[in-house]
C-alpha cells in the first residue's frame, strides 16, 4: 500500500472502457491509470486494441461503455483537436511529420513565432530555427540541420521530432504509436532517450510498442492487452525483460500470470 502513497493520482483513467468498430469490441472493459512521470508500454500481438487505445486517447474515436477519465473527471474527446487541447499530444507510427515541410516547419506546424506587431508581423526565422535545434539537442539529437527536409529523417528521429514539439508546447500527456516498420536499436535508443526526457518533464506516457525488450528498458508499467481484453497491468517489480517477451507471445504463462495476479489482487477480477 504504501507505494500509492508517494505516486501522484492518475492524470487519464480508464474504467472499464469499451470500443466498438461495428461489432467488433476493440477495446473491452478496459481499466487502467497513466500517471505523470511514468511510462506505460502497451504491449499486444496483432489486433489486440492498440491502436484502438491510440484512437481512442487522441481523440479519433470514442467509447461506448466505461469512463476516460482526466485529473479525475469524465471526458469524451470529440476530435483530436480536442484531445490536444486538453494537453494530450500523439506521435502517429507513420505520420509523426509533414514530410515534404523542413525539420523546423515540422516542428511548430503553425505556431511559427512571429516578431514585430500587427500589420508588420513576420515570421521569425531565426527564432523558429534555434528553437528547434535547441528542442532536438534536449532530447538527445544534438546538432540537428533545421532546414532539412523532414522526409530525410528515419523512423525513430521522426518521432524525436514529434516528442520534442509536444514538450515544447507544453503538453501533459504523450501518447506513442510505435512506426509499423521495425527500427534499428540505434532508432530505438533515440525515441527512448526522448521518452525519457518526457518522464523526467512529468508527463504522463502512454508507448505502444511490439519490442518487449526496449518495452522492459524504458516502461515502468505494462499494459498488456489480448483481443481487447487487458491480459496484465505489470510493473517492473513483477517482469523481467525475458517474461515480457515470453508473456507477449500469450499462452499459458500469461493465464497462470494473470490468474496469479487475480488472485493476489482481487481488484483486477474485471481486467
Ligand atoms: N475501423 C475498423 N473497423 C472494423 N474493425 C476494426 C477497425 N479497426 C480495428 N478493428 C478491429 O478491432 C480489433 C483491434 O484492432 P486494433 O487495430 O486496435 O489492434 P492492434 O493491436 O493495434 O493491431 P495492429 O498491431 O495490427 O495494429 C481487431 O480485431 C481489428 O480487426
Amino acid at each position: 500500500m504504501s507505494e500509492t502513497v508517494d505516486r501522484p493520482g492518475p492524470l487519464l483513467e480508464l474504467r472499464r472502457v469499451s470500443v466498438h468498430h461495428g461489432s467488433v469490441a476493440a477495446l473491452a472493459r478496459v481499466t487502467a491509470a497513466f500517471r505523470p512521470g511514468e511510462i506505460t508500454c502497451v504491449l499486444g500481438e496483432n489486433g489486440s486494441g492498440k491502436s484502438t487505445l491510440v484512437s481512442l486517447l487522441s481523440g479519433l474515436c470514442r467509447h461506448d461503455e466505461g469512463e476516460v477519465l482526466l485529473d479525475g473527471h469524465p471526458v469524451r474527446f470529440r476530435s483530436p483537436k480536442a484531445a490536444r487541447a486538453a494537453g494530450i499530444a500523439t506521435v502517429w507510427q507513420d505520420l509523426a511529420v509533414a514530410p515534404l515541410l523542413s525539420v523546423w516547419r515540422n516542428f511548430f506546424l503553425g505556431a511559427e513565432p512571429t516578431r514585430g506587431a500587427w500589420p508588420l508581423r513576420r515570421l521569425d526565422l531565426a527564432t523558429a530555427r534555434e528553437t528547434t535545434v535547441r528542442a532536438m539537442a534536449q532530447v538527445g539529437v544534438p546538432g540537428i540541420d533545421p532546414d532539412r527536409p523532414a522526409s530525410t529523417l528515419r523512423a525513430g528521429e521522426r518521432q524525436t521530432l514529434a516528442i520534442a514539439r509536444a514538450l515544447h508546447f507544453g503538453v501533459r500527456a504523450l501518447v506513442i504509436d510505435e512506426p509499423t516498420a521495425p527500427m534499428t536499436v540505434q532508432q530505438h535508443t533515440l525515441v527512448g532517450q526522448a521518452v525519457l526526457t518526457a518522464r523526467a518533464r512529468g508527463l504522463a506516457i502512454v508507448a505502444v510498442t511490439n519490442n518487449p525488450r526496449y518495452a522492459h528498458l524504458v516502461g515502468d508499467r505494462f499494459l498488456l492487452l489480448a483481443h481487447g481484453h487487458v491480459a496484465g497491468d505489470l510493473t517492473r517489480e513483477d517482469v523481467d525483460a525475458d517474461v515480457l517477451t515470453r508473456l507477449m507471445a500469450g499462452g499459458d504463462e500469461l493465464n497462470s500470470l494473470t490468474a496469479r495476479l487475480r488472485q493476489l489482487h482481487p481488484e483486477l477480477e474485471d481486467r
